[in-house]
C-alpha cells in the first residue's frame, strides 16, 4: 500500500499539534509517515489529513532511555478520526538490537538528536514500563485494573513476539503477556469482558486474565489500552501445524496414515475444544433465542457488508446476488421453530487463534472479534456456529495455502502438460484434506456437546458466505495475492459445491 500522507493538510495539522503536543509535537515529522507503513494503521483509502496526539504521558524518564505513551487521533477527511495507541523509545544512541525498531531522529524539543523507535522492541523499557503500571505508579493515563485471579511477578525478562499480528504483544518470561491494542477504543472492551469471563469460570481452553490496562475509570468512559494475560507456552499455532499437515499429504508424505492422517485427530479435538469454550461462555454471559426480527436485523446487517465489500472489492459484484439468496434461504430456516440459540462467541475465529499447547490439548486465545466491526455489534449474542464457520474457513485456508507452498504455478513461463496435471492430482488432495478436517472438527464440536454442524447446513453456508465476504475485503487490503482464496470458497458456496 502507499504511503497515504497528505503533506501539505500535513505541514498545516503539524502546527497546531506542534503546539497542542508538547511531548509528542517534535516527533510528529519522523512518526507519521512511519505510522502510516504499520500493519495496524488502516489505510482509508484517503490521504491522512493530520496527526493528533492527547493523553500524552513520559512513562519512563531516564538520562539515556525515555519511554512515551500518547494516543494519538489520525483525521483523514470525510472519515471519523481513527485513534492509535503508541509506546515510543528514545536513546541518545541506537543499540545494535533496536536497528530493525527505529522510526527516525528526533529533530527539535526536549529529546532533539535522540533516536526514535518503537518501545514495544526494548526489552529494558519494557521491564521498566510492567513496574510502573502494576504497581500503580503511573499517570492518569494509565492505569491498570486487575483480575485478582492471577498475579503478575516482576523482574522477568521482556521480549516483543515477533510475529505478524494487529495489536503489539510483548512477553515476560514465558509467563504472561501484555497485549498493546493499537486502535484502542473506549467502554467494555470485547475481550476484557470475554477472557474475564472465561477466566472467572475456570476455562480450561482459555489463558487466564490477569488484569487490563486502561485510561483513568475502571470500566466506564476511558480507553482500554490493552490486556496482560497468563502465556502458554506451545507446539506453535493451528495454522502452522495445520499448513504442515496438509502440505505432507498433498505431496503424499503422509501415506503411512491415508484413511485419517493430515491433522484429524487434531480437527477433531480442535471442534471439542471450541465446544467447550461455547459452553463456558453460555454459562457466564448471557444467552439469548434470536427471533425472526432480530434475525432480519442480522442478515440486513450482513447484506450492509457485503454492499461495502464488493465497493471495495469489485470481483465480488458477480456473487453479491447469489449471496444475497444464501442469507435470504437463512432467514427463512430461522422463522421455523423457537428461533436461532445466540450467546457471545468469539468473534473472528480461525486456526491462527488456537494453540496447541506443550501440555497437549487447544487453547483458545485473542477474544477481540472482528477488529475492523464496531465494539458495540461485537458484544452482541451470536450463533456460535459463525464460529465454527470462520474455523471451517480456516481449513479450506490451510489447504490452498499448503498447495501453493508444496506446487506453486510458475510465473514466468505456462506450466507443462506434466506439471499440469500433477497440480490438478494435488489441488484435488487438497481439496480432500479440507474436507476430511472440516468433517472432524465438526464431529468433535457435536460430540462435546455442541450444535452439530452438520445437522444445520443453510445457516452455516450463510455464515461462510458472510465470513468469505469479510476475508475477500481483509485480503485486497492486506495480502491482494490471497484474494483468490475467499473468491473461490464464494464461488463454491453460491453453486452449493
Ligand atoms: N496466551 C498466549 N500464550 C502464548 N502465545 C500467545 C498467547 N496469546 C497470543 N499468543 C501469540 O501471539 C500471537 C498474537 O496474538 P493475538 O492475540 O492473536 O494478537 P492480535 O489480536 O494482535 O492478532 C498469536 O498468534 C500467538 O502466537
Ligand atoms: O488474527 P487477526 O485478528 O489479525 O485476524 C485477521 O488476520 C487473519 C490473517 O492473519 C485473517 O484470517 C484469514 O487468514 C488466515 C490465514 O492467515 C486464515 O486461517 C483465516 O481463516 C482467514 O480468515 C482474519 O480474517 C483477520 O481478521
Amino acid at each position: 500500500m502507499p504511503v497515504a500522507v497528505c503533506e501539505s493538510c500535513l505541514a498545516a495539522e503539524h502546527g497546531q499539534a506542534l503546539q497542542a503536543s508538547r511531548i509528542l509535537g517534535p516527533l510528529l515529522p519522523a512518526l507519521t509517515p512511519w505510522l502510516v507503513t504499520r500493519r495496524w494503521f488502516t489505510q482509508e483509502g484517503r490521504c491522512l489529513d493530520g496527526l493528533h496526539p492527547f493523553n500524552e504521558s513520559v512513562l519512563v524518564d531516564g538520562d539515556d532511555a525515555v519511554l512515551l505513551h500518547s494516543l494519538v487521533a489520525a483525521q483523514h477527511s470525510g472519515t471519523p478520526d481513527r485513534v492509535y495507541q503508541l509506546l515510543i523509545g528514545l536513546r541518545r544512541t541506537l543499540p545494535r538490537h533496536l536497528v530493525d525498531a527505529a522510526v527516525g531522529r528526533a529533530t527539535g524539543g526536549p529529546w532533539d538528536g535522540w533516536w526514535i523507535f518503537e518501545g514495544t522492541a526494548d526489552p529494558e523499557l519494557m521491564g521498566a514500563l510492567l513496574r510502573v503500571t502494576t504497581e500503580g505508579a503511573s499517570a492518569p493515563a494509565l492505569q491498570y485494573t486487575p483480575t485478582g485471579i492471577t498475579a503478575v511477578p516482576l523482574g522477568l525478562p521482556a521480549r516483543a513476539m515477533n510475529v505478524e499480528q494487529s495489536n503489539s504483544t510483548v512477553v515476560y518470561g514465558n509467563q504472561f503477556l501484555i497485549k498493546w491494542f493499537r486502535q484502542p477504543e473506549r467502554g467494555v472492551h470485547p475481550e476484557v469482558e470475554v477472557l474475564g469471563a472465561l477466566t472467572a469460570a475456570g476455562s480450561a481452553h482459555t489463558p487466564d486474565l490477569a488484569g487490563w490496562l486502561h485510561t483513568e475509570g475502571r470500566s466506564g468512559e476511558g480507553f482500554v489500552l490493552g490486556i496482560v494475560e497468563e502465556f502458554l507456552p506451545s507446539d506453535g499455532d493451528g495454522w502452522d501445524l495445520a499448513v504442515r499437515q496438509a502440505a505432507d499429504c498433498i505431496t503424499g508424505v503422509c501415506r503411512s496414515v491415508p484413511a485419517a492422517g493430515g491433522f484429524v485427530e487434531d480437527a477433531r479435538a480442535l471442534g471439542e475444544a471450541v465446544a467447550r469454550v461455547h459452553q463456558a461462555l453460555a454459562s457466564t454471559l448471557p444467552t439469548s433465542w434470536l427471533k425472526p426480527d432480530l434475525v432480519l436485523d442480522q442478515t440486513d446487517a450482513m447484506r450492509h457488508r457485503l454492499k461495502e465489500a464488493v465497493e471495495a472489492v469489485p470481483r465480488l459484484e458477480v456473487y453479491a446476488g447469489r449471496i444475497g439468496r444464501l442469507y435470504d434461504e437463512y432467514v427463512l430456516v430461522a422463522a421455523r421453530g423457537r428461533g436461532i440459540q445466540a450467546q457471545r462467541i468469539h468473534g473472528d475465529l480461525h486456526l491462527g487463534q488456537v494453540l496447541r499447547t506443550s501440555a497437549g490439548g487447544w487453547t483458545v486465545i485473542d477474544f477481540e472479534g472482528e477488529p475492523a466491526r464496531p465494539v458495540a455489534e461485537r458484544a452482541l449474542p451470536q450463533p456460535p456456529l459463525r464460529d465454527v464457520a470462520g474455523m471451517l474457513r480456516s481449513f479450506d485456508y490451510a489447504a490452498r495455502q499448503a498447495l501453493s507452498l508444496v506446487s506453486p504455478v510458475p510465473v514466468d513461463r505456462a506450466q507443462t502438460p506434466a506439471e499440469a496435471s500433477e497440480r490438478l492430482r494435488r489441488s484435488r488432495r487438497a481439496n480432500a484434506w479440507a474436507v476430511r478436517n472440516r468433517r472432524a472438527f465438526s464431529t468433535g464440536y457435536a460430540a462435546a456437546g455442541g450444535t452439530d454442524p452438520l445437522c444445520h447446513p443453510v445457516p452455516l453456508r450463510a455464515f461462510e458466505a458472510d465470513k468469505a465476504v469479510y476475508e475477500a475485503v481483509y485480503e485486497a487490503q492486506h495480502r491482494p495475492d490471497w484474494l483468490p482464496i475467499p473468491l473461490s470458497a464464494i464461488r463454491r458456496l453460491v453453486h452449493g459445491l
